[in-house]
């Protein structure tokens, strides 16, 4: 079965239809990418998906239950965690403070004590525990999404939609964040699905699968260097060759 199904789901703001009659399957720890230019719809399906918007036709189902109509804060604890391309963290709590929250309010429900712990074992993982101590507003963009990305992590999902989070990283910093959804993949069985606009190649070193949206629609999905490669991709991509 799988743990994410969406069935015709479609978006449209006024005239514009923005989701168009979308069809996906995510299964227990698979790890797939969402590609597509600009205004392709790959932010509106995130934001179906995590319950910002309500679908104005189609159906989500998420292990199991129809969640289609459910607000954002109650897919939280069934195990559904997205990180945000413009992070909003709590900015007068401390980093060690917001990421705690995620272990409270996510599938774990700890107590502050424990979430406090846990909190350090994630903010180690991504690279930031020297910040713990510090004001979330401090820290600077690529900071704020890793702590985002420990935050996500601390709610213990069952999937994690990431938007953009790699943007903007130095190639070795690339590295430490795909080995380590990696390893999450490998030791937590969740399922990745990652949204990237420019960085193919982290995409080539990550996803399994890549779909890839053009117009609202799901342009073409398969194994990931088919159809990067693919020539209907290439030309959604002005005529370059994507990786
Ligand atoms: N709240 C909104 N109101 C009106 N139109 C919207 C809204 N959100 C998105 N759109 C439109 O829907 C289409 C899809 O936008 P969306 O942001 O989902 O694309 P995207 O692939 O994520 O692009 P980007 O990479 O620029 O974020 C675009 O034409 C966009 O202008």
């Amino acid at each position: 079965m799988a743990l994410l199904k969406l069935e015709g789901v479609t978006k449209r703001f006024g005239g514009l239809v923005a989701v168009d009659h979308v069809d996906l399957e995510v299964h227990e720890g698979e790890a797939i990418g969402i590609v597509g230019p600009n205004g392709s719809g790959k932010t509106t399906l995130y934001n179906l998906i995590s319950g910002v918007y309500i679908p104005d036709e189609g159906r989500i189902i998420f292990d199991g239950k129809d969640i289609t109509t459910l607000p954002a804060h109650a897919r939280t604890p069934l195990g559904l965690a997205r990180t945000f391309q413009i992070p909003r963290p709590f900015g007068s709590a401390t980093v060690r403070e917001n990421v705690a929250i995620g272990a409270m309010f996510g599938r774990a429900k700890l107590d502050v004590e424990s979430a406090l712990r846990e909190a350090d074992e994630y903010l180690k993982m991504v690279g930031i525990y020297e910040l713990r101590d510090k004001e979330a507003k401090l820290l600077t963009p690529l900071e704020k999404r890793l702590m985002e990305l420990a935050r996500a992590l601390a709610m213990k999902p069952k999937m994690l939609l990431l938007d953009e989070v790699m943007a903007g990283m130095n190639p070795s910093d690339v590295d430490r964040i795909i080995e380590l959804l990696k390893k999450v993949r490998r030791e937590e069985n969740i399922a990745v699905v990652s949204m990237v606009e420019h960085l193919m190649h982290a995409i080539t070193k990550f996803a399994e699968r890549v779909i890839v949206m053009h117009q609202g629609k799901k342009l073409i999905e398969g194994e990931t260097m088919q159809v990067l490669n693919d020539p209907k991709v290439i030309e959604v991509y002005l005529g370059k060759k994507v990786v």
